[in-house]
C-alpha cells in the first residue's frame, strides 16, 4: 500500500510521518517537493505520479488572524486544493484523510457539538476550512475528515509554547478565560489517524466526519496556567508566575479574527465507531511539556 502525506513539516505532519510509516510505503512531501497546495496543476501532477492508495492532507493555512487579510491564499490552500485532492481520490478510488477545525462553528451555547451540529464559521480561516469539508462532501469520495481543536506538539508553533515564551519575557500576561475547548496533541491525532485508516480501508462504511479531540475541557487561561505550573515545577525561570496570569474576557483581547467561545466537540462518535478511548487533555499536554522543558 502507498500513502501520500502532504504538509509533512507541520505539527501534525511531523507526527504523521512517524505514525503512518508502518502502514505501507509512505511518500511524505512538503511544499517544495511537489506538495504545494497553492499550485493545483503541480499538485495534480504529484498525485498522479505517486498514485497513492491513501492521500493524507496535513497541510493548511493555519494563521487565523493573517487569513482575515489574505483570504484568497487561505481559500486556495484550505478549500480549492482540498477539492482537487478529493477529485483525484475519487477518480482513483483512493481514501482521502483530511483535518478540519472547531472554528467551523459559531461557538454559541455551552454544550459539546457533535458531527451533525449546524456550522457557522466566524472567521476567514473557519469559512475556508468549512469550504474544504464541503468540497470533499460534494465529490462523494471515500474520506475521513477529522475535526480537531487547539493542536499542540513538541515540534512547531502553538499556544502552550507561546505562553512559555511570553511568561519568561514579560512582566504581565493576560489570557482570555471565556473560550472553552480541548487542547489536542498532534501525536494523539496522528496515532488515531493511523488506526482509522486501517479501519476504513477494511470497511469503507466507516468513512465520514469525526470530532477528534482529547477528552475534557478547559479555557485558554486555565490552559496557560496549567502549562506555567508545570514549567515552574520543573524549575523554569518565569517572570509571570502561574497565579499571576490575568483572566480576561474575549472583548479585552482584540484580534482581527473572531474566535468561537464554545469550542467543545463531542468525540463519542469516534470513540464508539473505532473502539478508541480518547485521553483527558492534560495527559498529552504534560507529556509534551516533559519533552520540551
Ligand atoms: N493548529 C491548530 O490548533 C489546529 C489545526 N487544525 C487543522 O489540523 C491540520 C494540521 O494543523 P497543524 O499541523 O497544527 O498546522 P501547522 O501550522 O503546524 O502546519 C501547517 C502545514 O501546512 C503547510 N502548508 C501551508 N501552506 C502550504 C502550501 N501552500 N502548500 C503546502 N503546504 C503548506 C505548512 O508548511 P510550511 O511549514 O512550509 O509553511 C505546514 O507544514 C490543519 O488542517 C489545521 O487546519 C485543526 C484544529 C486546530
Ligand atoms: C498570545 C495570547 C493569546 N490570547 C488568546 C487569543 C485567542 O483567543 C486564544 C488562542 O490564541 P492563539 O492565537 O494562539 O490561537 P488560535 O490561532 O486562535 O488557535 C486556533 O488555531 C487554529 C489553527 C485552529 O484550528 C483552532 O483550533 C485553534 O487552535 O488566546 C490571549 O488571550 N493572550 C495572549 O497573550
Amino acid at each position: 500500500m502507498k500513502l501520500l502525506l502532504l504538509g509533512k513539516t507541520g505539527q501534525l505532519g511531523w507526527e504523521l510521518q512517524r505514525a503512518l510509516a508502518p502502514l505501507g510505503t509512505l511518500v511524505a512531501l512538503d511544499r517544495h517537493e511537489g506538495g504545494d497546495l497553492s499550485d493545483n496543476d503541480r499538485l495534480a501532477a504529484t498525485v498522479q505520479r505517486v498514485a497513492p492508495d491513501v492521500i493524507v492532507n496535513a497541510a493548511a493555512y493555519t494563521a487565523v488572524d493573517k487569513a482575515e487579510s489574505d483570504a484568497a491564499a487561505a481559500r486556495q490552500i484550505n478549500a480549492a486544493a482540498v477539492g482537487l485532492l478529493a477529485a483525484q481520490a475519487r477518480a482513483t478510488g483512493a481514501l482521502l484523510v483530511h483535518y478540519s477545525t472547531d472554528y467551523v462553528f459559531d461557538g454559541s451555547g455551552d454544550q459539546p457539538r457533535d458531527e451533525s451540529a449546524a456550522t457557522g464559521p466566524l472567521s476567514v480561516y473557519g469559512r475556508t476550512k468549512l469550504e474544504g469539508e464541503q468540497l470533499i462532501a460534494e465529490q462523494g469520495v471515500d474520506a475521513l475528515v477529522l475535526r480537531t481543536s487547539w493542536v499542540y506538539a513538541a515540534r512547531g508553533g502553538n499556544f502552550a509554547k507561546t505562553m512559555l515564551r511570553l511568561a519568561a519575557e514579560r512582566e504581565q500576561l493576560k489570557v482570555v478565560a471565556d473560550q472553552v475547548g480541548a487542547p489536542t496533541g498532534a501525536d494523539l491525532l496522528a496515532d488515531i489517524s493511523a488506526h482509522m485508516i486501517r479501519g476504513a480501508l477494511a470497511d469503507r462504511s466507516l468513512c465520514g466526519t469525526y470530532h477528534a479531540v482529547a477528552s475534557g475541557e478547559t479555557n485558554w487561561h486555565q490552559y496557560a496556567q496549567h502549562v506555567l505550573r508545570r514549567a515552574a515545577a520543573k524549575g523554569v525561570a518565569l517572570k509571570v508566575q502561574p497565579d499571576q496570569v490575568e483572566a480576561i474576557p474575549t472583548s479585552a483581547y482584540p484580534v482581527p479574527a473572531p474566535r468561537p467561545l464554545n469550542s467543545r466537540l463531542d468525540n463519542r462518535r469516534l470513540q464508539s465507531r473505532f473502539g478508541l478511548v480518547l485521553p483527558q487533555w492534560q495527559t498529552g499536554v504534560d507529556r509534551m511539556l516533559d519533552e520540551i522543558l
